[in-house]
């Protein structure tokens, strides 16, 4: 399916959009509530990624298909390497079988689970054949991907010694390692994370305990931008957020204050609003290693307010749900943006006007459709397989169309 955006701009100023609960939280608690059957989680993510982990954790069948979903293969790969006396097949979309998990496997191996894979080495799909696991010492490089750190924290205190992990090299998206140790921690689980090396104690049983999940920063990311590219005075109100949050995106309050959005906290949410103009000579210099999945909105917001921007921290981006650093100057390029690239990095020039109805290719990613469609603040833009936003935010486009954004099938 997909869209045209007409040249749009927000008329319903009243209006609170509910953003379902954190994908990262959300996935993180579906794990441990099934490790400990007393977890209530309440505020769940309505995403796909969660759906598919969700079902994945309850199913009794031995091939399981999380299509797209990083987190989800990552944290059911150590999952079922503990479940005893069962061989799990594991396996995703063509994209997921690019997507490397050698250091996860090369960890779970270390202790002494019994992983192979079923077509590329490094590669899923894999089987897995669960077992008790006594070892209780691990090393992994930690500058490809927090998810296989996290994969692991997350069985730790199911782990018959706990677990004693060594991290090697710079360590990447740190918020997301921090939200698997406060979680545990919420449910009574002994951590620490001194200098590179974090310590996870056994814990066979928790007490009863509801998590109330933060709705999701990265989804409101988007808001982020469209507020960004409207005039003065513009607010919307999103719903439910905290100022003490354990989502590294949140980092959005701080970002969005250099184009003018003020974030500003209410009992149940939060209200953006436009209170100036960026200047235009500027340059934005950000580093996004803490912030991965904000980057292709913020390199959109650049582009549509006409700023030149230098974002740094963006090596974890080519394995993502695709190489978001080509996607990115791909179809920047094909509105007149002018965009440099390395494995790390992406820099845009200052670009004075923008291409009118060009067909935005999405490549099966959820944050090239959201983040690409703000810019119809500026101009009519068509959004290529449109649905594809179902992965991290089902309801995007009905969102964007009750705050006045013009859309049509197309
Ligand atoms: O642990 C998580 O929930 C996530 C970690 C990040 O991945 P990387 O650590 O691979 O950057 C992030 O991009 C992803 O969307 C969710
Ligand atoms: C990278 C993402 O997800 P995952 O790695 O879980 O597929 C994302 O949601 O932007």
């Amino acid at each position: 399916m997909n869209l045209q955006l007409h040249k749009s701009e927000i008329i319903h100023r009243n209006l609170k959009i509910d953003i379902t609960g954190s994908k990262s939280e959300s996935n993180r608690l579906l794990l441990l509530q099934a490790l400990y059957p007393n977890l209530k989680i309440e505020n769940l993510s309505n995403s796909d990624d969660s759906k598919v982990m969700q079902e994945a954790l309850q199913v009794d069948c031995n091939e399981i298909d999380v299509h797209h979903a990083g987190t989800a293969m990552r944290f059911l790969t150590a999952y079922f390497s503990i479940q005893q006396n069962r061989e799990v097949i594991l396996t995703g979309s063509s994209r997921m079988q690019e997507r490397p998990i050698a250091i996860l496997v090369d960890a779970l191996q270390q202790l002494g689970v019994e992983v192979v894979y079923l077509k590329n080495e490094g590669f899923p799909p894999i089987k897995i054949k669960g077992k008790k696991i006594f070892k209780n010492k691990v090393n992994l490089q930690a500058n490809v991907s927090s998810q296989y750190i996290s994969a692991l924290l997350l069985i730790a205190p199911k782990l018959e010694n706990g677990l004693k992990l060594t991290l090697e090299g710079e360590i990447t998206s740190i918020p997301y390692i921090n939200m698997t140790l406060t979680l545990l921690q919420g449910i009574g689980v002994e951590t620490s994370f001194i200098g590179n090396t974090i310590k996870v104690k056994p814990k066979a049983t928790i007490r009863d305990k509801t998590f109330v999940v933060e709705s999701d920063w990265s989804s409101a990311s988007y808001y982020y931008s469209i507020i960004a590219m409207s005039k003065a005075g513009t607010e919307i109100s999103l719903a439910y957020y905290k100022e003490n949050s354990l989502q590294g995106d949140a980092s959005l309050v701080e970002i969005y204050k250099k184009f003018g959005v003020e974030t500003i906290f209410l009992p149940q949410g939060l209200l953006l609003k436009k209170v100036s103009e960026t200047n235009s000579q500027s340059t934005i210099s950000l580093d996004l290693k803490n912030s991965p999945d904000i980057a292709q909105t913020v390199a959109v917001t650049c582009l549509g307010l006409g700023l030149a921007c230098e974002l740094t921290g963006l090596h974890t981006l080519k394995i993502k749900e695709t190489d978001r650093l080509v996607a990115l100057k791909t179809e920047i390029e094909k509105l007149g943006g002018k965009v440099q690239i390395t494995n790390s990095s992406l820099s845009i020039e200052t670009c004075a006007s923008l291409k009118e109805n060009i067909e935005i290719a999405t490549y099966q990613d959820h944050r090239m459709a959201m983040a690409f469609a703000p810019l119809a603040l500026k101009i009519p833009i068509i959004i290529q397989d449109a649905s594809v936003v179902s992965k991290s935010y089902p309801t995007f486009w009905d969102d964007l169309n009750a705050i006045g954004f013009k859309i049509f099938k197309r």
